[in-house]
């Protein structure tokens, strides 16, 4: 039915890496041009993780001309999944903070599995960094002014009965079900005409995208300013070394 499964595959976490990030882009290009397909699904093969989000090694400990070349990367994905004029489902089948999060959000439909275990949002004042404005605005569109300003200061991650009360998920299903429950999904998007659909998402998605479209020079300038702050530096260590005394 032209539609393709794309599988997120990074042991352990799935953490977006640079090399993750740029073959994720890759990928997704060589989707948008096959005109056989019209739709992805997006999902994992990690167990119980959709993705850890951006690779913490990669804004950790490197020099100032990694951290552009990183960010640049991540503005790619960003840009080419949210203005993606293919149908995106999200099978969200495990843990999907900050940048998980991201690829979720920018999907037309997030369906999560029913697992307190799994929780989902932008979690960024948590590490001491903060979402830039590109991950607020996509928060906004999706949830709303106030519940994005809530949730983005406190670094809430949702459970998946949260996520789906405050409109994070559309929908959340038993664990075992999550990627039928996708594909049916897709059924019901695909029996939309592209043309009147990718107008119209278009028209939702466009001054969001454009906003940093029109600043993205300025966009990795800030970021790779900020990430290089000692300050930075010295939060994402404690949060590194919070994540490996976790497991002793
Ligand atoms: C004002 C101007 C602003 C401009 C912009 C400025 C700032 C930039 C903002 C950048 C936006 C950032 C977005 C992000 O995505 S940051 C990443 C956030 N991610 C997280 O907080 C998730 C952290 N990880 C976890 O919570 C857990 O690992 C888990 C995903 C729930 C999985 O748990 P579990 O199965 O128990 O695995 P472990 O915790 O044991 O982890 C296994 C190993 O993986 C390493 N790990 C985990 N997450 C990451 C990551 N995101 N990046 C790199 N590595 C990661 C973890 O340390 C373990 O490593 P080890 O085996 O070597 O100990």
């Amino acid at each position: 039915m032209g539609v393709a499964v794309m599988k997120l595959r990074n042991p352990p976490v799935n953490s977006l890496s640079l090399e993750c990030l740029t073959e994720f882009t890759i990928s997704l290009e060589k989707l948008e041009n096959d005109k056989s397909i019209r739709g992805v699904i997006l999902t994992s093969e990690c167990p119980g993780i959709f993705s850890a989000g951006l690779d913490l090694l990669e804004m950790y400990g490197r020099n100032p001309a990694h951290y552009a070349e990183y960010w640049k990367n991540v503005q790619e994905l960003w840009l080419r999944l949210y203005t993606s004029n293919m149908i995106l489902v999200s099978a969200i089948n495990g843990a999907s903070p900050a940048g998980g999060c991201l690829l979720a959000l920018c999907c037309d439909y997030r369906v999560m599995a029913d697992n307190p275990k799994y929780t989902i949002g932008l979690n960024e004042s948590l590490l001491g960094i903060v979402a830039p404005f590109w991950f607020k605005d996509m928060y906004v569109n999706t949830i709303g002014h106030r519940e994005a300003e809530r949730a983005l200061q406190l670094g809430t991650l949702f459970s998946p009965a949260e996520a789906l009360k405050v409109g994070v998920v559309d929908e959340v299903v038993p664990e075992d079900q999550v990627h039928s429950k996708a594909r049916s999904v897709m059924t019901k998007w695909l029996a939309i005409p592209d043309h009147s659909r990718q107008l119209t998402k278009n028209m939702m998605r466009k001054a969001t995208a454009d906003n940093l479209i029109k600043q993205r020079e300025a966009d990795i300038q800030n970021f790779t300013s900020f990430i290089s702050k000692d300050s930075i530096q010295k939060s994402l260590h404690m949060y590194l070394e919070k994540l490996k005394q976790k497991k002793g």
